[in-house]
């Protein structure tokens, strides 16, 4: 009988240990699979962002006055790309695309300026970059007022891919800070010099403004929102703005 009992006793300990090693096997494959699917998503994170890294086009590399689709380069700007939609001051679409196409030059010192933004908290929001001629004479039909719009005679700098039409976003909020005026709006109000306004929206101006002189732009006193870069003058353009 002892030995019967002694017996039983060895067989029901070979079995429990069998169980637990192969519990423990089990729960050792699935920590290795939890490991190698971590392992693939944070692969598949990694090249996420080296795709995006990979697929902007190197600035460095192209000429000052190659034209350059900004989302290209840079995916550090905001976009509102008022002549794209029917919210401007000619209360029509006239852009078939909403691409922000620049000289290289003036996408270099983009970059920079936007870095000190960044820096401080906001970053540069377009609402115009260049301009069809065609779309020059539109304008100047509406407003043929040269504190306004360019006369499209002699061209304006945005047909040249050399000026900007800006303001600055606040990144926590992602809202335009208080400029004191809607972009294009021709008025008093909307000159840089107009100092019946808060102080904080001329502070904003003055943000804006000093940043971008610091980078090689020219504001003009009658629109806070447009800068233009300064150096040689180059040619009007035919850019297609619907171009990749
Ligand atoms: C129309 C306005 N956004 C603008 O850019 N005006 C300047 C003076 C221009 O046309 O060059
Ligand atoms: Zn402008």
């Amino acid at each position: 009988m002892k030995l019967y009992e002694n017996q039983m006793n060895k067989i029901i300990t070979i079995l429990f240990t069998s169980a637990l090693f192969l519990l423990s096997c089990q729960q050792e494959k699935k920590k290795e699979g939890d490991t190698n699917n971590q392992n693939i998503s944070s692969q598949k994170e990694e090249s996420t962002v080296k795709d995006k890294v990979q697929n902007l086009i190197a600035i460095e590399e192209l000429a000052d006055s190659a034209f350059v689709n900004l989302r290209k380069v840079s995916d550090s700007f905001q976009y509102d790309m008022r002549y794209a939609t029917d919210n401007n001051f000619l209360g029509q679409k006239v852009y078939d695309c909403a691409n922000c196409w620049l000289r290289a030059r003036t996408v270099k010192a983009l970059i920079q300026a936007n870095k000190e933004f960044v820096k401080k908290g906001y970053k540069i929001q377009f609402y115009d970059c260049f301009r069809p001629r065609a779309v020059q004479y539109k304008m100047w039909e509406v407003m043929p007022d040269a504190r306004y719009v360019a006369n499209p005679k002699s061209g304006s700098i945005h047909n040249r891919g050399d000026a900007v039409d800006i303001t600055l976003v606040n990144i926590k909020t992602n809202k335009a800070l208080d400029m004191g005026t809607d972009f294009d709006y021709f008025g008093k109000e909307a000159h840089y010099d107009y100092d019946q306004l808060p102080a904080q929206v001329q502070e904003n101006r003055k943000l804006l403004r000093s940043v971008m002189e610091a980078n090689g732009f020219q504001g003009i006193r009658t629109e806070w929102w447009h800068f233009s870069f300064i150096g040689e003058v180059y040619p009007i353009s035919n850019q297609a703005l619907c171009n990749e």
